[in-house]
């Protein structure tokens, strides 16, 4: 389980987090939303250690990762496959050595071994016979899925997804949604997703956070969201719906 508790968190001037408190339970899937700014991935690098508190602390299964010594934090990150916005894959490297370069880093297993391991991703990911190209010859949806590959490769507890169906067509947005939804069926896994697609959130998430201006405003089940009385969460969940139109069935939603 991850504990957030009471944290704040400010880049000079700007004050991002003030007093976000937020448990991640094992094996749910939890969207953080919020407007763009609002510091949904400023609240995501603090789960996986990669930004540190101002004030306030996250544990994981109760260890503080802020006080825990270097090596202990490298453990404890391989418990966490990240998927970037954008992907952040190596373009001078082929698919297959992208996935896998977290084994090099993190596990001491032989070449075969790693073969065997990316394959698996790839197949996972439904991407197999790609390994031998570069991530520049890829369409942005195999890209995604290529990055899911090296985010799953050292069998992480905990996947954290930022913004994974971004500047994706809606096909692709889908198909990107089911892989994370098999994802945390088939291995269990816990997954925190940060995202302001509204139709990521009702077809992945078990529970919903809401982020706006600087505070964690509301948090429950994806299916409180159109029936809350926290108004500024209304008009974040309306304004989506505007956006893709009121034909779509799952955003029409009790209030609509
Ligand atoms: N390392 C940093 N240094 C300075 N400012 C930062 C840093 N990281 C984030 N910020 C600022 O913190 C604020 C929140 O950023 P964050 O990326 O968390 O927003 P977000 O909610 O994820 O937005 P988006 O949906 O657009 O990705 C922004 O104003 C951003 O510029």
């Amino acid at each position: 389980m991850i504990e957030v508790q009471n944290v704040s968190k400010g880049f000079g001037t700007l004050q991002v987090l003030e007093g976000v408190s937020l448990d991640i339970h094992d094996g749910e899937t939890l969207a953080i939303i919020g407007r763009s700014g609002s510091g949904k991935s400023v609240l995501m690098k603090h789960v996986v250690g990669l930004l540190t508190p101002d004030e306030g602390r996250v544990l994981v299964d109760g260890t503080d990762i802020d006080t825990i010594p270097y090596e202990e934090l490298r453990r404890l990150r391989r418990r966490f496959g990240v998927l970037f916005q954008g992907g952040a894959l190596f373009d001078s490297m082929t698919t297959f050595e992208n996935v896998a370069f977290p084994l090099r880093y993190f596990s001491s297993m032989d070449e075969g071994g790693i073969r065997d391991r990316v394959q698996e991703c790839l197949d996972l990911v439904r991407l197999s016979g790609v390994g031998t190209k570069n991530p520049t010859d890829l369409s942005g949806g195999m890209r995604k899925r290529v990055a899911l590959a090296r985010a799953i490769a050292i069998e992480p507890e905990y996947i954290l997804y930022d913004e994974p169906t971004s500047g994706l067509d809606p096909e692709t947005s889908n198909t990107i949604n089911d892989l994370i939804s098999h994802l945390a069926e088939e291995l269990n896994v816990t997954s925190v997703v940060v995202t302001h697609d509204m139709h990521s959130v009702l077809s992945i998430a078990d529970r919903v956070a809401f982020l706006h201006e600087r505070n964690l405003e509301w948090v429950g089940p994806v299916s409180g969201i159109h029936d809350c009385s926290n108004p500024h969460l209304n008009s974040f969940v309306k304004a989506n719906e505007y956006q893709v139109g009121d034909t779509t069935p799952a955003l029409s939603g009790p209030s609509a």
